[in-house]
């Protein structure tokens, strides 16, 4: 019951000796022994449809294969957006079957890397709305960098949709029921300032140092001896992951019937369109 599933993933059958591996939509890297570099990069938002949600957790994969590396460090290669969030057009009159592997593929994400064994600290460049924002929270740690207009929070609700319960429930983990009823309730997005004032986020840098600050960080977590680390992380987090998993099927459902009501789909075409006002 304690040891949670993925969590303390065996290693076995991943591949080992990350080095510059670059694949489609991310980037894998190991600039240090210890530490480890997963760069989103899927222009032009680093959105999640299901293929970016499916090499993001392969690289993690990937990343927790190589015994040396205790630390991951998730950034963007777009300074200006760590990521968008969900990819709207998967959810945008979607077919019934891909809408409900999706969901899937985003569950296994969020289970992927708030499993991980490794230490995972977010470099947050820019953006990082709604599902942008789950990356980040399922990171152990989380820097951002400065500027008022960068924007991070679940605006779901403002789309017409609503958080699933597992978002959150880390949501109110990481900042508490009160904040938590205010930011879902109004799809609130922070600013760096605001954002590190109700603990969403945990430093905020400049630009130029995002990367220097969250390596630092992460070698920080990759010296602590892994075994304690890892149980700490398996006691502080297996029981959201459990209840997740045994109710994956319960949730695409829920999700499926949402997303396809009519009503749903009005404020989703709507949002689209009003995006970059080009769709
Ligand atoms: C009873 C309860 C049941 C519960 C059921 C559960 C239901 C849960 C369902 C869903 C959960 C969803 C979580 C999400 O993550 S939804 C996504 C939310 N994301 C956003 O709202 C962000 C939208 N994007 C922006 O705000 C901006 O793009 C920004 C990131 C600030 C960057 O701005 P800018 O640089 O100006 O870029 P543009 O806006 O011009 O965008 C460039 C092109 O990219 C397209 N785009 C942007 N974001 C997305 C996206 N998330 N998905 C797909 N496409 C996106 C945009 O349309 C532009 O495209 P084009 O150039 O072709 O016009």
């Amino acid at each position: 019951m304690f040891a949670s599933r993925g969590l303390l993933r065996s290693s076995r059958r991943l591949v080992g000796g990350i080095s510059s591996a670059t694949r489609t939509y991310v980037n894998l890297s190991k600039p240090s022994t210890s530490v480890a570099v997963l760069e989103l990069d899927r222009a032009p938002v680093n959105s999640l449809s299901k293929e970016m949600a499916d090499a993001v957790s392969a690289a993690i994969k990937e990343a927790e294969g190589d015994d040396k590396v205790q630390a991951l460090v998730l950034k963007s290669s777009n300074p200006k957006i760590f990521s968008a969030g969900l990819d709207i057009t998967e959810m945008n009159n979607p077919e019934v079957e891909r809408l409900e592997d999706f969901w899937r593929s985003i569950q296994d994400l969020f289970l992927t890397l708030y499993g991980s064994r490794l230490s995972t600290v977010a470099a947050i460049e820019g953006h990082s709305p709604a599902g942008g924002c789950l990356l980040a929270m399922s990171c152990d740690y989380r820097v951002m960098t400065e500027g008022e207009n960068f924007k991070i929070g679940l605006n779901e609700t403002k789309l017409g949709i609503a958080a699933p319960y597992w978002l959150k429930d880390l949501f109110v983990k990481t900042i508490g029921n009160r904040e938590a009823e205010l930011g879902l309730g109004l799809g609130k997005l922070y600013s760096p300032s605001e954002a590190l004032s109700v603990n969403l986020i945990d430093e905020v840098v400049k630009n130029e140092d995002v990367l220097e600050v969250a390596m630092k960080e992460a070698e920080t977590w990759a010296k602590i001896p892994p075994k304690g680390r890892v149980a700490s992380k398996v006691m502080l987090r297996s029981e959201m992951m459990d209840e997740l998993r045994e109710k994956k099927e319960l949730d695409v459902g829920w999700f499926r019937d949402f997303i396809m009501e009519e009503g749903t789909q009005k404020g989703i075409d709507a949002y689209l369109k009003s995006l970059g006002g080009k769709k």
